[in-house]
């Protein structure tokens, strides 16, 4: 199956993307909401999260307090690799099993979308990258609309994240998403025009 690897950082834009992708007709795998899924529900997940946090972010329903949670690990770098360290595993796991369910079905091509893919070095896990950039003023002020959140709990977030201006560097396609969707939109075209020249899509929004 050829993987191609979305990434791109906080409220940058890889969502919107990943559902235009899908939207079109590419299945997208999304680590985010595996991590959702685990902190609500792997019933192994939350025990290793209780013993190494404290029973303090664990809900009365047993679903890890996920703002709890992100208030420790965004304040202190160990206790954040220790989340990611129980964390990253499962995912990968569960990558693995979807991208199985996927090939059986007879896809050959999907989307992994991974905001730390350059961060945790999955790059050799992906066939090529996919950089969903903005400049970081952009980041924040689209977080803040979208989730209410102060300036120092972006900021803190962004202190965990590899500048876009650093994966920039590594990426082997950007997508400039700082304008109107409009333009973004027009870029993802351009995109799908490269992946039907190679074989990897067959229909869509060619123009
Ligand atoms: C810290 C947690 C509890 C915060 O949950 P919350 O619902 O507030 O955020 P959500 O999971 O929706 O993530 C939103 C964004 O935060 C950023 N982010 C999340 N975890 C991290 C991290 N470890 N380092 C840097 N940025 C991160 C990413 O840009 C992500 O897209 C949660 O993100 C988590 O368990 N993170 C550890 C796993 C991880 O690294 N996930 C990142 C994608 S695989
Ligand atoms: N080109 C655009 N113009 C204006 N707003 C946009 C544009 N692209 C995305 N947005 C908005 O910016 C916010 C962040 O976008 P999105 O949720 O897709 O980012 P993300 O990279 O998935 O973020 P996160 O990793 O934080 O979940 C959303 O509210 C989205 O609607």
């Amino acid at each position: 199956m050829w993987l191609i690897g979305l990434t791109g950082g906080i409220g940058s834009g890889k969502s919107s993307v990943a559902r235009w992708l899908r939207e079109h007709g590419i299945p997208v795998l999304d680590a985010d909401a595996m991590v959702r899924r685990l902190l609500q529900g792997d019933a192994e997940t939350v025990t290793m999260i209780r013993q190494a946090f404290g029973p303090k972010v664990i809900a009365e329903d047993g679903q890890v307090e996920r703002r709890k949670l992100a208030r420790v690990v965004f304040a202190d770098v160990q206790a954040r690799e220790a989340l990611e360290g129980i964390v990253y595993p499962r995912i990968e796991r569960l990558r693995l099993e979807e991208m199985r369910t996927l090939e059986d079905c007879g896809h050959r091509l999907a989307i992994w979308d991974v905001p730390l893919l350059f961060e945790k070095n999955l790059r050799g896990n992906v066939q090529e990258t996919l950089l969903i950039w903005v400049p970081v003023e952009v980041q924040i002020e689209r977080v803040r609309r979208r989730d209410g959140w102060t300036r120092a709990d972006i900021l803190a977030r962004l202190a965990a994240q590899m500048p876009l201006d650093d994966k920039r560097k590594l990426a082997d396609v950007m997508i400039d998403n700082s304008g109107d969707w409009s333009e973004t939109e027009n870029q993802l075209v351009e995109y799908w025009r490269t992946l039907a020249e190679r074989g990897l899509v067959t229909t869509g929004p060619l123009p």
